[in-house]
């Protein structure tokens, strides 16, 4: 479905990429991980266009994606949940929902269709919030929602694109402890009908809810696995995970397991 060969981005001298090969199943849920200044970020700008690989080529659906700008690649089925709250913070929960499901929209072959479009994109958007839980929420500002919940409504915002593939972009950092189960059920949910390419420093997150782990160092794969593979591997033990238990961070999303040994 996604596939990567030889991704590599430099940046003057520093290689953030490495020469990787990757490739996302359909109905996958995969967790990108590995410490700081990994490579983790360059690696989902360069699939969806936010910046031109170096070398190597990103196929979608068996389509050569390389170098195609965001909007090009959202309109095949690629589309990103933000690391940074990415909504229009005086506009409704709903509407933040609306626009992007319009947005995909005129995009698509629905174009052609004007009766009654503008309330079908409420409809629909109105349905997305009910999926992530915050349909209650749906009259109220973005900008009043709590933190947890404006992840909720990023996510809404990348569904509302109709994605095949779904890049979450650390969907718990910053989030309260107590949210941290409802980030969960949210991830599995969504990942019931999409691939979903996760990056997230929860390993807890991490170690739930992922079917495989890659794992990046310096900007390559070290390990590709199941999560316990990836858990027992020695050299991800090493560059990454320091011994890590289940329970052991802090549920902030902040905390990196092995800081420092990026
Ligand atoms: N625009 C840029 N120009 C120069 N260097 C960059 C640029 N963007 C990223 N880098 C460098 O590339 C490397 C990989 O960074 P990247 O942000 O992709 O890592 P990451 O795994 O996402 O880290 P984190 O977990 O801290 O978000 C780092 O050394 C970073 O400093």
């Amino acid at each position: 479905m996604l596939e990567t060969a030889g991704l590599t981005k430099r940046f003057g001298g520093l290689t953030a990429v490495d020469s990787v090969d990757f490739a996302l199943a359909e109905g996958e849920l995969c967790s990108l991980i590995g410490p700081n200044g990994a490579g983790k970020t360059t690696f989902f700008d360069l699939l969806t266009g936010t910046l031109e690989p170096t070398a190597g080529t990103v196929t979608l659906d068996g389509e050569d994606v390389t170098g195609l700008a965001p909007h090009a690649t959202a309109r095949r089925g690629l589309h990103r949940s933000y690391q940074v709250t990415n909504v229009f913070p005086t506009s409704s929960v709903l509407e933040n929902v609306r626009v992007a499901a319009q947005a995909h929209g005129a995009d698509s072959f629905k174009a052609w269709r004007n009766v009654g479009t503008f309330d079908e994109y409420y409809d629909e958007a109105y349905d997305v919030l009910e999926r992530v839980g915050l349909a209650s929420k749906a009259e109220l500002p973005a900008d009043s929602l709590s933190h947890g919940e404006k992840r909720q409504l990023e996510v809404a915002v990348a569904l509302a694109g109709d994605p095949e593939v779904l890049l979450l972009d650390e969907p718990n950092a910053g989030v309260s402890s107590e949210s941290v189960d409802d980030i969960i059920a949210l991830i599995e949910d969504v990942a019931t009908d999409h691939a979903v390419l996760l990056v997230e420093h929860n390993m807890d997150i991490v170690m739930n809810v992922s079917d495989r782990i890659v794992v990046l160092n310096r900007g390559a794969v070290i390990a590709d696995g199941t999560p316990d593979e990836v858990r027992g591997d020695p050299a991800v033990q090493e560059a990454y995970l320091g011994g890590y238990e289940p329970g052991d961070l802090a549920d902030d999303g902040e905390e990196t397991p092995a800081e420092g040994s990026a």
